[in-house]
């Protein structure tokens, strides 16, 4: 089951969904759009490594548009600040930004109970491709959830995105044991 618009606006009203900022125009029929915010990132080093914490060089988007460049990730951040405390929120693609050839996440869409940030984008493209800051990049999707939640992600130790952030963030699997 997917929330509808109508179970959307009911959770904003409860608090137990938060989009900030909201507005009413960009809520879809089971979707909220989000926006490109103005902040990108790449990683410094050409070779990453994944026990290593990889830095990142922040930039802005100027006025005129950023070229995203094909063979290049790009860390981006979605302009809206979110925070989901019963439903399961899922990042997804737009039709319009998919047909642009870019995609907006590497392998991970899903958010988790308790997740409270802006969203880090991965993105990359397949053709060089000009795009603007506020420009819609993804639409968010929200799952009920079927059980109790045990460790909600605010208060898991190891939620790694939880730290408000207007800026996109790199990658912490360094944080993790292995
Ligand atoms: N493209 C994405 C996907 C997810 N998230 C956010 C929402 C998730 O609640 C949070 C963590 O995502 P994962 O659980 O997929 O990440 P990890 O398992 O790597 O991190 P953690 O150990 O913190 O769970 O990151 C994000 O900002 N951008």
């Amino acid at each position: 089951m997917i929330l509808s618009d109508k179970r959307i606006l009911e959770e904003i009203e409860k608090g137990t969904i938060v989009i900030q900022p909201f507005d009413r125009s960009f809520l879809g029929t089971n979707s909220y759009d989000v926006h490109l915010g103005k902040h990108l990132a790449t990683y410094r080093d050409k070779e990453l490594d994944a026990k290593k914490h990889n830095e990142i060089d922040h930039f802005d988007i100027p006025e005129e548009g950023f070229v995203l460049q094909p063979g290049v990730l790009y860390l981006g951040v979605t302009e809206e600040y979110t925070e989901t405390h019963a439903h399961v929120p899922f990042l997804e693609g737009k039709s319009s930004t998919g047909r642009l050839g870019i995609d907006i996440h590497a392998t991970a869409g899903k958010g988790d109970v308790g997740f409270c940030n802006t969203w880090t984008l991965e993105i990359s493209c397949v053709h060089p491709v000009r795009v603007y800051a506020g420009m819609p990049i993804g639409q968010l999707i929200y799952f009920p959830v079927d059980g109790e939640i045990i460790n909600k992600y605010n208060t898991k130790q190891n939620a790694k995105y939880n730290d408000r952030t207007i800026r996109p963030v790199e990658s912490m699997m360094w944080k993790n044991k292995f």
